[in-house]
């Protein structure tokens, strides 16, 4: 994670909106759920904290006991959406569909 990453322009970020289909935006964080079946987000959510933690860059996760919902900023940037979030985003995706989790 670069110190001090550039926040995107609005202009960026709605182009980057659209390369990640199913993510929303929502101030400054970008959003998406996933429908999980008998509480199968808690090992998505384990997955997906290996690769956080690889990439030293991590979602804020809210797990309920059907889906389970991703938020991410970029706190280093003055909780500004940056690369680095969209990158998270897209590799979420591959996790959750590798998991049959279904996007909300
Ligand atoms: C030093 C450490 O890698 C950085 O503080 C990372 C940790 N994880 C992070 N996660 C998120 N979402 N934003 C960050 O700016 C961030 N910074």
């Amino acid at each position: 994670m670069p110190q001090n990453p550039a926040p995107l322009s609005d202009k960026d970020i709605a182009e980057r909106l659209a390369q990640a289909p199913g993510w929303a935006r929502q101030g400054d964080e970008i959003t998406r759920s996933f429908a999980t079946r008998y509480h199968g987000g808690v090992a998505l959510i384990v997955h997906v904290a290996d690769v956080e933690r690889l990439i030293g860059h991590h979602a804020d996760i809210d797990l309920r006991w059907d889906h389970v919902r991703f938020a991410i900023t970029t706190h280093d940037a003055g909780h500004k959406l940056t690369e680095a979030d969209f990158d998270l985003a897209e590799r979420i995706d591959a996790i959750a569909a590798a998991h049959g989790a279904h996007p909300l």
